[in-house]
């Protein structure tokens, strides 16, 4: 609990001169003002995220990809079994997953981290294991996780983070993989941002009308077990997953390095509003990679205040989203540095 604290301190808020700079720049560069549209606002973000003005090349960025199940799974809220958790850690691993695939054409390193599936991922080389437990109680009825359990969760993110930017990753990009997942999500974000159920709830990896109907009932059973509680922690442990709690860590401990984290679906984004509600000042440090087809992430982004990069539908998770918008945060430093002046045009 000590350690969250202290990360939570260790976050400073983003400099905004730095981003005026930035925008002074782009003013001057050899281009019509404003014609490169939200690069230009990406690039100022950048910016004051570094306190630099060219912010510093992104060079390697990184994905964490956090996994966990779900107790909440024996409600009925997901056609899949949970086994495929697991599976996927696996294929993961393999690097024959979605994620391994889109990142390869960035060069992002890809880690895994097991904060909490009910059989464990075995030894590899990119996995690092938790060991809290074996997923989460059915949040329905009762707490998903106690505050330790959160907060180690969170801790175990945050060293994953640590060691990842510490190997040299100057960007990093969450992903998510839980079987069931969607159903914590949807509790999160409406816990987070007063929406209701119903508003924060979709069909996850594709369920049908009368599911939907009952996973909109769980997540609004939830809430209301729950309570009104302004405690940021507490929600997260009695609605969220072990993974989104990790990715909670991931996004603190980035932040607090000045590192900017790129969100991916909606399971990263109801672990970045629990980010935002524990430490309002890692906002700034969030770039919003995609716009999920799962209600609850425009939810989430809308009360963020960040505005997605793409838009293609997606509804994977895994990173995916986040890793294809790789290219455009890259480009928005790359045209700081690198494009010429007006003045010096013909020179
Ligand atoms: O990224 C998203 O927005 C997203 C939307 C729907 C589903 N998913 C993925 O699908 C799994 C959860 O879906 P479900 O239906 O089992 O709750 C989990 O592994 C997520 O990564 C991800
Ligand atoms: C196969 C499969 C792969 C996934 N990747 C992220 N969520 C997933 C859910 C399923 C079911």
């Amino acid at each position: 609990m000590n350690q969250l604290a202290t990360l939570i301190e260790s976050v400073q808020p983003v400099e905004s001169r730095f981003a005026v700079m930035a925008a002074e720049r782009h003013a001057g560069l050899a281009k019509p003002p404003g014609s490169l549209g939200r690069l230009e606002t990406l690039g100022a973000q950048l910016s004051a995220i570094a306190r630099a003005c060219p912010p510093p090349a992104i060079a390697n960025p990184g994905l964490i990809i956090a996994a966990g199940d779900h107790g909440v799974h024996t409600q009925g809220v997901s056609p899949w079994p949970q086994e495929i958790t697991t599976l996927m850690v696996e294929s993961f691993c393999s690097g024959r997953a979605s994620a391994n695939a889109i990142a390869s054409t960035t060069g992002t390193m890809v880690a895994v981290l097991d904060a909490g599936m009910v059989t464990p991922a075995a030894d590899h080389p990119v996995v690092r294991r938790a060991d809290i437990r074996k997923g989460t109680s059915d949040l329905r009825v009762e707490p998903a996780m106690t505050e330790d359990e959160c907060a180690a969760a969170v801790d175990n993110g945050a060293a994953l983070a640590d060691r990842m930017i510490e190997t040299g990753a100057d960007l990093i990009a969450l992903g998510d993989m839980g079987i069931a997942n969607t159903t914590p999500s949807a509790a999160l974000i409406a816990a987070y941002t007063g929406a209701r159920a119903d508003q924060a709830t979709g069909r996850g990896t594709g369920i049908d009308d009368k599911t939907l109907d009952l996973k909109i009932e769980v997540v609004a059973d939830a809430l209301a077990r729950h309570g009104a509680s302004r405690d940021p922690l507490g929600t997260l442990a009695s609605l969220g997953g072990l993974e989104h709690a990790a990715l909670v860590g991931v996004v603190l401990a980035a932040a607090a390095r000045r590192v900017p984290v790129l969100l991916d679906g909606v399971n990263t984004v109801a672990a970045a509003l629990a980010a935002a509600s524990l430490c309002p000042d890692a906002t700034g440090y969030m770039i919003a990679g995609h716009q999920s087809v799962e209600p609850g992430a425009a939810v989430g982004l809308r009360h963020l205040g960040l505005a997605p990069l793409l838009d293609l539908e997606l509804r994977l998770g895994e990173g995916t989203g986040a890793l294809l918008a790789v290219p455009i945060v890259q480009s928005a430093a790359a045209v700081l540095r690198d494009v010429a002046g007006l003045d010096e045009l013909g020179n």
